[in-house]
């Protein structure tokens, strides 16, 4: 998964999470889950809390160790892969930035080059580049986490999450804590990114116009992992394939929605004519 290879696809087979935890009762967080991520896509697993996103994405960087089943790369088995190198090649930015907080911007992003034997000069170059990437102004390179808005921590977590140049990268609601205005721009920013870097990414959100607005490829999940439906955002929203997604699309309840073009982007209305969101314009 070097800078030249080609992105991967993803594929879950039967996959099974049974946290044992402290308690009597065990948690069954994912059950027998079969799913394919195709090469080079932006595929959102959208559910509600604690249907299990978060365990499957971790199960890609092995993060999480399924109790059975498996996940697979292109065709190599994650077990049989060394973990650390593994989490080296692959991006992963999560909700809370994760930033180190003793370390500077520059030295956040440079960390994993630097891991992976790059000189401080050159990892700090790159650093800077990828700064300008996720459009961040470079004066910021020298403060500390603290001293940025939770919109540009994010930024910065994507920045070191591009850094070694992965070609599949692992999102965990990474906007979720940012306001709603600068949320849309991440969002925007991340499709562009994506178009430019044709990576494989794989994005987890409970919020299902997040989902519609980012993703070629949108899986819906409901309880222990089941698909409810897989899908592009317009076949989710023209045909919903049960009672669950329909109602987690806001379908129900007389709020019908369509699509509605608008230069050249697909708005999704309510009943009332409403924008309520738009859809990704991009589907494979
Ligand atoms: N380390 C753990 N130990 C025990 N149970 C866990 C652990 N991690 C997750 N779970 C349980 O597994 C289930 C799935 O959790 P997971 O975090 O994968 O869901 P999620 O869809 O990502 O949820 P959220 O949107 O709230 O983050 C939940 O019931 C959760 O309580």
């Amino acid at each position: 998964m070097s800078s030249t290879s080609r992105a991967p696809s993803v594929r879950f087979e039967h996959l099974t999470k049974i946290y044992s935890g402290r308690s009597d009762h065990p948690t069954v967080a994912v059950q027998d889950v079969t799913l394919s991520i195709t090469a080079g896509s932006l595929t959102v697993l959208v559910g509600s809390s604690g249907s299990g996103k978060t365990t499957l994405l971790r199960s890609v960087n092995r993060m999480v160790t399924p109790t059975s089943g498996r996940v697979l790369i292109d065709d190599h088995d994650v077990s049989e892969l060394d973990a650390v190198k593994l989490r080296r090649t692959i991006g992963y930015v999560m909700q809370e930035s994760g930033l180190l907080p003793h370390k500077r911007v520059i030295d956040n992003i440079a960390i994993v080059p630097r891991l992976n034997g790059a000189t401080k000069a050159s990892a700090r170059e790159r650093a800077l580049e990828l700064m300008t990437v996720v459009g961040l102004d470079q004066r910021l390179a020298t403060r500390f986490p603290a001293e940025l808005s939770g919109g540009q921590q994010q930024r910065v977590g994507v920045a070191r999450a591009l850094a070694a140049n992965p070609r599949l990268m692992l999102m965990d609601e990474p906007f979720g804590a940012v306001d709603p205005i600068v949320r849309s721009d991440l969002q925007r920013e991340l499709r562009q990114l994506q178009d430019q870097l044709g990576i494989t990414i794989l994005f987890v959100t409970h919020d299902i116009a997040e989902a519609l607005a980012l993703g070629d490829q949108i899986v819906v999940l409901a309880e222990r992992g089941r698909i409810a439906q897989q899908g592009t955002g317009a076949e989710l929203i023209a045909q919903p394939a049960d009672e669950f997604v329909a109602d987690f699309l806001g379908l129900g309840a007389g709020r019908d929605l369509h699509l509605q073009d608008s230069d050249g982007t697909q708005l999704v209305m309510d009943a009332d004519g409403r924008p309520i969101g738009r859809l990704s314009g991009h589907r494979r």
